[in-house]
């Protein structure tokens, strides 16, 4: 009805519109022409609910305002053990009748950038509730008694809001809630102490009975660090752990990042997946972004593969700098990186995918490795490898120029993180141990001993190549990279000088 009365209107102005041409007033034929054009844009705005200044192009594909399990990526497990735990949300009715007490609190754990906003916005979805959310964060510097009332309108904002929305429930987020519910020892304690009292009394006030059920979502990766009280029965009932994704997983989250762009047809997301071990969630969105932008200064319309390539490249390592390097600074640089190299291709032949001296973010030059496999569980003999690839650099160093410089940090770092899983994983001379039960000496003592004799196998490998290093340092200092197979040829054979370049 409504529609057709649209359409009675337009007839009605072209008649009248027609009739003041015909009588012939001049003055009217505009303003009845402008009339004439409101009504078009009105009909048109109401059918297509497109406006008529867009009408001819191309809508833009708006993104839905809300979020569903289907917008985020791999994470099958989560999604699947949130998804059983709203079933309480769901089923109010018979939860009540059978008297189970209702789930107050859900707890997402696992490193950054894998989903967890997504998985309790998704929830919010899921269950028709409103949606409220806070940083913990936010929480860490308030003065004392600030924290406590940010709280409690954070509940009472949840309960209005979906009032307003005509929802029966809301969900309330907190990300980082180790902001407010950390162990309560050391500085701002007090406040602190107000913060979490306020956010257990929210949670022991909700009712399953309540005309607005409430659930508290919090996320957390340092899930050790909260309050015990926060854990208990009855508060944080379920913990769900959100990990980060596997290869079928990164390809499934490449591919929902992919949807409104313009992707060549060749382009295998598969590879891309295979490529980003160890990637996040939101690495693997910020690949995809980056790589439209390569694209975009190609002045190309279309994401091709090595848009993603270098997209890889600068989220892992970081955009590539032009930065004045001295020509010492570049030798030792190559040799240090051949240092890795070598180190690597003595451990794990075939590993290497590119040894390259462009600077990229912090890095002055570094390796890329060909994809490994996927895999959980690590034996003590590929940690020891990882740990003497790491130390390639400084070693190769060492034996070059007869010192180190600050350009291993980072290795080092890797290196100590390494043996610290070994420690805790009972591979150590020290045994089966709790690591708490350690002193710092003791750690120490223990890590010391472990890299020292990793360092020690590292010189004798690298000793031994000493010679490849200046082969080598030829072609990178020249090509500034340097690929696997060329790499590879030199080690697996002694090369004249002259094949080499
Ligand atoms: N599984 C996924 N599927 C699709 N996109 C993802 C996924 N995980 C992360 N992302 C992307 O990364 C961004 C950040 O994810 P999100 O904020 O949910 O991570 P988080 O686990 O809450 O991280 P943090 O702990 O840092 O808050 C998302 O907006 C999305 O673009
Ligand atoms: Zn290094």
């Amino acid at each position: 009805m409504k529609r057709y009365g649209k359409e009675i209107a337009i007839g009605f102005l072209t008649v009248l519109f027609v009739f003041l041409l015909y009588i012939g007033v001049p003055a009217i034929p505009l303003v009845s022409a402008a009339l004439m054009a409101a009504a078009v844009a009105f009909l048109a705005k109401s059918r297509g609910g497109i406006a008529v200044g867009s009408v001819g192009k191309k809508p833009a594909s708006r993104a839905p305002s809300y979020l569903s399990f289907d917008d985020i990526g791999g994470q099958d497990h989560p999604k699947r053990e949130l998804m059983e735990a709203l079933e309480f949300m769901v089923k109010r009715e018979e939860i009540q009748k059978l008297g189970i007490r209702p789930l107050k609190g859900i707890l997402l754990t696992g490193p950054p950038g894998t989903g967890k906003t997504l998985l309790a916005k998704a929830a919010a979805h899921h269950t028709n509730s409103a949606f409220v959310s806070a940083s913990g964060s936010e929480f860490v510097e308030m003065y004392v008694g600030v924290g406590a009332g940010r709280i409690r309108d954070l509940f009472k904002e949840a309960r209005s809001k979906a009032v307003k929305q005509k929802r029966n429930s809301a969900i309330v987020f907190i990300d980082e809630i180790d902001g407010i519910g950390g162990k309560r020892d050391g500085g701002q304690q007090r406040e602190y102490d107000q913060t979490l009292n306020q956010l257990l009394t929210e949670m022991d006030g909700i009712q399953g009975d309540e005309s607005i059920r409430i659930l508290l979502i919090g996320a957390t990766n340092r899930k050790e660090l909260l309050d015990p009280a926060l854990l208990r029965p009855g508060r944080f009932d379920r913990h769900i752990q959100v990990d980060m994704p596997d290869k079928t997983g990164r390809e499934h989250i490449l591919r929902l990042h992919g949807r409104n762009k313009p992707l060549d047809p060749e382009v295998s997301l598969a590879k891309v997946a295979e490529e980003t071990f160890g990637f996040s969630g939101a690495q693997l969105e910020s690949v995809m972004n980056e790589a439209a932008i390569y694209a975009m200064r190609d002045t190309s319309d279309h994401v091709d593969q090595t848009h993603l390539t270098q997209a890889i490249d600068k989220v892992m390592m970081g955009e590539r700098m032009d930065r004045e390097t001295t020509k010492e600074e570049r030798e030792r640089v190559a040799n240090h990186e051949l240092g890795h190299a070598i180190m690597a291709e003595h451990v794990r032949p075939g590993s290497v995918a590119q040894v390259s001296l462009t600077p990229r973010g912090q890095a002055l030059g570094y390796v890329r490795h060909h994809p490994r496999q996927d895999s959980y569980l690590y034996t003590k003999e590929t940690l020891e490898h990882q740990i003497m690839i790491a130390l390639g650099g400084c070693v190769a160093e060492e034996l070059i120029y007869g010192g180190r410089s600050t350009g291993s940090r980072g290795d080092f770092e890797q290196a100590t993180n390494i043996v610290k899983t070994m420690i805790e994983s009972g591979m150590s001379g020290l045994g089966i141990i709790h690591p708490q039960a350690l002193t710092q000496e003791e750690w120490s003592r223990e890590n010391n001993a472990i890299l020292n004799e990793l360092i020690e196998r590292t010189r004798e490998i690298l000793g031994a190549n000493k010679e490849k290093f200046e082969q080598l340092l030829d072609i990178l200092l020249q090509e500034e990279t340097l690929s696997g197979d060329q790499l590879r040829a030199c080690l697996s054979h002694s090369m004249p000088r002259s094949e080499a370049s």
